[in-house]
């Protein structure tokens, strides 16, 4: 069995521990590098200390030292971070998986050019079933058509710093494209006062921050006399995980490119 040797960078975060458990009850792959920020209270202990079961990785801020040795890095940071690591990778020519959500469109073409020269697997949201949303989202576009309403609502635990969510925004892009609309034309980020009547163009994003809520998205589709509903909700960081690491084993037979969960998946 060839085994993959895989850095987990934010590893104190939420998706990065469930990331620890997760590579610590798979045969085919190592922790090779544990990575955090210079002022990470967990500096230099074990990372498997994190999880219950030490394994000999020190919780690094050293990145360019710390890749040494690793054949994948798996970020879910801030896009600060990633873009840093994503630097250091290029460098070092270490593939990426990027769960990160919050890249301006001038961070993500930052992303594009590094893909033409080590292979990335970038998607804000890892789950199957979300995955599997996206593509029932178009087929629900396509056949509606201009007839309905779109809204798309989002609801997340309370320490989440971006809004809408990655995956909102991607429902956004993916029912815009199927219309063919503009979603930087169209998209309207909640509302407030005398709004006016609703523009029947319009795709709406609405907001919901709370407690522990770990990733609920909803797609609604409003017409006359009845409308379609569309929704995700995850219950563990588990799901994410199970698909950052099923990226990580398709990047094994990549060299460049661009890729999203579509790509792994098979669902393109
Ligand atoms: N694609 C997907 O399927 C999913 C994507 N996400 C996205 O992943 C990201 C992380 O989520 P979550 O784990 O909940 O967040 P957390 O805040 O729990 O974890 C983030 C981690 O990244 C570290 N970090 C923060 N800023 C930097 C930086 N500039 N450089 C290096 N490390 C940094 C933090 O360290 P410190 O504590 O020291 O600040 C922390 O360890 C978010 O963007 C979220 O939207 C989340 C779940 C699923
Ligand atoms: O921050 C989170 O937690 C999540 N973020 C992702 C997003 O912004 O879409 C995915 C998931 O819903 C959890």
């Amino acid at each position: 069995m060839t085994i993959l040797n895989i850095a987990v960078a934010g590893c104190t975060g939420r998706m990065g521990k469930v990331l620890l458990e997760m590579i610590d009850e798979a045969p085919d792959l190592r922790l090779s590098a544990a990575l955090e920020q210079k002022n990470n209270p967990f500096l230099k202990k074990d990372a498997g200390e994190l999880i219950g079961a030490p394994c000999g990785i020190a919780i690094s801020s050293d990145i360019a030292s710390a890749l040494n040795g690793s054949d994948i890095l798996i970020d879910f940071t801030r896009p600060a971070g990633t873009l840093t690591h994503l630097a250091l990778c290029r460098e070092a020519g270490i593939k990426m998986v990027i769960g990160t959500t919050g890249f301006s469109a001038a961070e993500k073409e930052i992303l594009n050019t590094a893909s033409k020269e080590l292979a990335i697997v970038f998607a804000p949201n890892m789950s199957v079933g979300v995955n599997v949303l996206f593509k029932l989202l178009e087929v629900a576009a396509s056949s509606l058509l201009n007839e309905y309403d779109i809204e798309i609502v989002e609801a997340h635990h309370r320490h989440k710093v971006d809004a809408p969510s990655g995956t909102a925004l991607r429902m956004g892009e993916i029912i815009a494209q199927t219309l063919k609309r503009d979603l930087g034309k169209v998209a309207v980020y909640g509302r407030e006062g005398v709004t006016g009547e609703r523009s029947a163009e319009t795709i709406g994003f609405a907001t919901i921050r709370g407690g522990d809520i770990v990733g609920d998205h909803t797609a609604i589709f409003a017409g006359t006399g009845e409308r379609i509903e569309i929704t995700h909700k995850a219950s563990s960081r588990k799901t994410f995980a199970v698909g950052a690491l099923r990226a990580a084993r398709f990047l094994a037979t990549r060299s460049t490119g661009l890729f999203d969960m579509q790509d792994v998946l098979g669902l393109r």
